[in-house]
């Protein structure tokens, strides 16, 4: 069987130059944590932020958690150092942000090829995933999904995105339609992760569930956040109902009593059941896993 799919649903940015909030990042159960050593960090602080989060790659135990870096944009004199110094720490996934053309990734590559050679990792451990900030990185976005092989996911990021259209956010995410499914689809396309932009009110927690809520019928996997407040809110949003997990696991059992006898499809209740039903039980058992509803051996647990 193929390896488990990683659950991503909460991407959470740390601002690298925040010394309290990069030790304790992994205490709030975000599936990613995304270290920032871009905008979050102002000009001054930037090799500061650098350093502090190597210490920290190196230092902190973050469990299970997913790393992630945003290091500075390929427009910067910075990049360069972030990623040799991202790559020797052992980073997971460095994010690319304002990636506008498959080039821009190419260059990354090249570099995180040199890091893993000089810094003797393994070479394709540096996991690679770019956010999409402009009307050009929409534009491009099937090709940036497709890059490379290192690529695990895209992301719109709606701040940078909506100053670049001359627009700005507004409650019901009108402006963020087309690039959202654009962004889905070349994700989904390139059979990578999508991710949602961040919700910067953290007073409008309405707001916040109205647009998570959206995301998730859409198909992201996830969104990028900036505060452990809102890492439940997105898992509550996740969450499988009781009804589905006992129908996921009907489901999963039926199609291993179909594969038994000889077969790929069975009919479970008047149902078709075949591989694409599976593989979306399959999804609603991580997700019922992952909010410990069930129990190592997949029963429900009552709460
Ligand atoms: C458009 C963009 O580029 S967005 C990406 C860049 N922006 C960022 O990275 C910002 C990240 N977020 C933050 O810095 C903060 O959440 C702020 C400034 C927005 C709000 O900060 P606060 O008012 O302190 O938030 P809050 O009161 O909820 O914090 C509760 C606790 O969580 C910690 N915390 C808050 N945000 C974070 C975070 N992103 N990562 C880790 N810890 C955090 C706080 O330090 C605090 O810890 P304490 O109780 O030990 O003191
Ligand atoms: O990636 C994000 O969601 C945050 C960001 O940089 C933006 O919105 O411009
Ligand atoms: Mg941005």
């Amino acid at each position: 069987m193929a390896t488990e799919e990683r659950l991503r649903r909460t991407m959470m940015f740390v601002p690298g130059n925040n010394p309290a909030m990069v030790k304790d990042a992994g205490i709030f159960g975000a599936d990613s944590i995304m270290f920032d050593l871009e905008d979050a960090v102002s000009l001054d602080e930037k090799d500061a932020a650098r350093y502090l989060v190597y210490q920290a790659l190196k230092t902190v135990d973050y469990g299970d958690a997913e790393l992630v870096v945003r290091i500075n944009g390929l427009d910067t004199p910075f990049y360069q150092n972030d990623i040799k110094a991202m790559v020797k720490a052992g980073i997971d996934v460095i994010r690319l942000p304002k990636v506008e053309s498959v080039e821009m990734i190419q260059t990354l590559e090249k570099l995180v090829i040199e890091a893993e050679k000089q810094f003797g990792r393994e070479i394709g451990s540096t996991q690679l995933m770019a956010a999409i900030e402009s009307a050009r990185g929409v534009v491009n976005a099937n090709a940036i999904a497709m890059a490379s092989t290192r690529m695990i996911g895209i992301a719109l990021s709606a701040e940078d995105y909506t100053t670049d259209m001359k627009t700005h956010r507004y409650p019901d995410g009108q402006e963020l339609s087309y690039a959202r499914n654009v962004i889905l689809q070349a994700a989904r396309a390139a059979g990578i992760a999508a991710f949602d932009t961040v919700f910067t009110d953290l007073n409008d927690e309405a707001g916040f569930y109205r647009e998570t809520e959206l995301i998730h019928q859409l198909g992201f996997d996830g969104k990028s956040l900036i505060n452990p407040r809102q890492i439940d809110m997105v898992n509550k949003v996740y969450e499988p109902s009781q009804q589905e997990i006992l129908n996921a696991q009907n489901v999963i059992a039926a199609i291993e009593e179909a594969r038994q006898k000889g077969s790929g499809v069975i009919a479970m209740n008047g149902q078709m059941v075949d591989r694409p039903v599976v593989l979306r039980a399959e999804r609603v058992m991580r997700l019922a896993k992952a909010n410990h509803l069930v129990d190592m051996e997949g029963n429900y647990i009552e709460k």
